[in-house]
């Protein structure tokens, strides 16, 4: 069996000495897609942070994507986010380009250099998640649910080895939502591995998964009960 892709052991997640979750004991396996759910406040987000380097991890253990969590320093953080692809609520796109200009920024960001093969591993991204004609446009001009289709092209342009998203369809409307959730499938069905941070209850019944709940300072696994 190969080495998961994610495991927390005992770890502790604090915001500043406030200590959020402790004792976490998580595993996500590649080609996982895994649910984080938990009412408003219960942290999800503080544990999105503490694995793409926002937040550090002072108690435990944490290994994501052959990083050490403990033993992050800043200047390892730029690399570790190049193996995840993070997508979030409020899409981030920089607004004043286009959403072809968009990604190349990131490309170069991220040291690509080829123009050719610039261009043809965006329109591939866009082709993913079916947005390849809307390259030219600016992220005012697509709606919502288009935005975070690009947000998730942004997090794939790398390759990831684990895409982190939180409350991805936090800002959209239940038909929207269902259409980014499809993506998300579609991706998953072709290798890439998902940890979701969702208070969306429909779509974990639509699209049950492995379910990783919040709740009282702890994170535990959710048996689902199969309907009758
Ligand atoms: N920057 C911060 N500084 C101090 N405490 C914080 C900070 N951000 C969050 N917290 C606290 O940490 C706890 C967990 O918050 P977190 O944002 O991780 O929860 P969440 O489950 O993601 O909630 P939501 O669904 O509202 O985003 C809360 O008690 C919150 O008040």
């Amino acid at each position: 069996m190969s080495s998961p892709i994610l495991k927390l052991k005992d770890a502790s997640i604090y915001q500043g000495d406030n200590l959020v979750l402790s004792n976490v004991n998580v595993e996500v396996s590649k080609g996982d897609f895994v649910y984080l759910i938990g009412k408003t406040g219960t942290g999800k987000s503080s544990f999105m942070k503490t694995l793409y380097g926002d937040l550090p991890l002072n108690q435990g253990e944490g290994h994501i994507v052959d990083f050490d969590l403990k033993t992050l320093k800043e200047k390892d953080i730029p690399y570790l986010r190049r193996k995840l692809g993070v997508v979030f609520q409020d899409f981030k796109l920089l607004i004043d380009r286009t959403i072809n200009d968009n990604l190349l920024f990131v490309l170069k960001a991220t040291g690509w250099k080829d123009k050719t093969k610039m261009t043809s591993r965006i329109e591939e991204v866009l082709n993913k998640v079916g947005m390849t004609s809307k390259g030219f446009k600016y992220p005012h001009e697509l709606s919502g649910g288009e935005q975070q289709r690009i947000a998730i092209a942004r997090a794939l342009l790398n390759n990831p080895e684990l895409i982190l998203a939180d409350e991805p369809t936090g800002n959209l409307d239940p038909q929207t939502s269902i259409e980014v959730m499809e993506v998300l499938q579609e991706i998953n069905k072709n290798g890439n591995t998902i940890l979701m941070a969702t208070h969306d209850y429909a779509l974990l019944l639509k699209y049950p998964s492995k379910t990783l709940k919040c709740d009282n300072n702890a994170v535990y696994e959710v048996v689902q009960r199969k309907s009758q």
